[in-house]
C-alpha cells in the first residue's frame, strides 16, 4: 500500500507560480521526469529549495537550473514516494527473497528522504545526458554528525552511492551497486555544502563502472573521490 503524500508544487515552475512569479515556459521534462509524470500519485518533489537550505546550496542550485535552460542539463526530482512500477520491476527480479511484511513496506521510505526538513540529507540532482554526467548539490544536516562538528564517513558514502547509482539509472536502467571504493581525503564541516560529480566511465556487459570527486563549493579543496561498480539486473536470473 503506498503512503500518500501531501500535494506540493512538483516543479521549480509549480513552485515559482505558487509563490506569485511568473511560470517558465513548458520544456520537455526529459527522459527521468517523463518517467516518472506516468505515476498517478501525486508526490512532493524533495529536491527543491526549502527553508532550511543555505546561501551556498541556493546558488549552485539556480546555477544549475539555469543550465537546464537550454536542455543540456536536466534537474532530476526527488520523491519520498515509492514508485509502483520500479516496486514491481525489482519483485520480479528477487522473486525468491522472504518477502516483506505489508505493514512493514507500507513505513518504509527511501533512506536519504527519511529525515525531517533540514537535519538529515537535503540534494538536488542535474543530469547531462550527452555527458553521461550527474552532479549532486549535497548539504549534510545536524543529525549527520560523524566526527564532533563533521559529516559522518557513511553519510557520505550514501550519498556518493545515491549520486552514482543515479547516473547508472539515469544512463542505462535497473541496476544494484556491487563495488563502492571510497577515498576519504578531507572532512566535511557539518552543515555545508558539498558538489558530488559523478561520471559514467565504462560498459561491459551488464557491468557499468562509474567514479565521481566531491569538492567544496569554492572547488578549492577535494573531500573525497570513490569509484563504482553496478550491475544491471539479469532479468534470467532470480536473486535471493
Ligand atoms: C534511485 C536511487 C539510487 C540509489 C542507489 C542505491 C544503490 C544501492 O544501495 S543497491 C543496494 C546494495 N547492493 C546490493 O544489495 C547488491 C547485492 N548484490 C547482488 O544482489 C548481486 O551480487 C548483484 C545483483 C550485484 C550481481 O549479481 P549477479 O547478477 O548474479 O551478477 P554475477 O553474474 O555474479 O556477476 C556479473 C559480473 O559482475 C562481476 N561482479 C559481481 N559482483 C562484483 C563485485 N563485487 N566486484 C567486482 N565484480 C563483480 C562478476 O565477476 C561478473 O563479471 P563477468 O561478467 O565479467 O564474469
Amino acid at each position: 500500500m503506498l503512503r500518500s503524500c501531501a500535494a506540493r508544487p512538483r516543479t521549480l515552475s509549480a513552485l515559482r507560480a505558487a509563490r506569485g512569479g511568473a511560470p517558465r515556459p513548458a520544456r520537455d521534462p526529459g527522459p527521468a521526469r517523463r518517467s516518472f509524470s506516468t505515476e498517478k500519485v501525486i508526490h512532493k518533489d524533495h529536491s527543491l529549495p526549502n527553508p532550511s537550505w543555505s546561501k551556498d546550496l541556493r546558488l549552485l542550485f539556480d546555477q544549475f537550473m539555469k543550465k537546464c535552460e537550454d536542455g543540456s542539463w536536466k534537474h532530476l526530482p526527488s520523491s519520498e514516494c515509492k514508485v509502483p512500477q520500479r516496486i514491481h520491476s525489482f519483485k520480479t527480479y528477487f522473486l525468491d527473497s522472504k518477502p516483506v511484511k505489508e505493514d512493514q513496506l507500507s513505513q518504509a521510505r527511501p533512506f536519504t528522504r527519511s529525515y525531517e526538513v533540514g537535519q538529515g540529507f537535503e540534494y538536488a540532482m542535474f543530469y547531462n545526458e550527452d555527458e553521461k554526467r550527474t552532479v549532486c548539490l549535497f548539504q549534510g544536516g545536524p543529525y549527520l554528525e560523524g566526527p564532533p562538528g563533521f559529516l559522518h564517513g557513511g553519510a557520505l558514502a550514501t550519498m556518493i552511492d545515491t549520486t552514482l547509482g543515479v547516473c547508472t539509472i539515469s544512463c542505462m536502467g535497473l541496476f544494484m551497486t556491487a563495488n563502492l571504493n571510497i577515498n576519504f581525503k578531507s572532512p566535511i564541516p557539518l552543515c555545508s555544502v558539498v558538489v558530488i560529480s559523478s561520471q559514467l566511465d565504462k560498459v561491459e556487459g551488464r557491468k557499468v563502472f562509474v567514479s565521481c570527486n566531491v569538492r567544496s563549493v569554492d572547488e578549492k579543496t577535494l573531500h573525497s573521490d570513490a569509484t563504482g561498480l553496478f550491475i544491471k539486473l539479469d532479468p534470467e536470473k532470480s536473486l535471493t
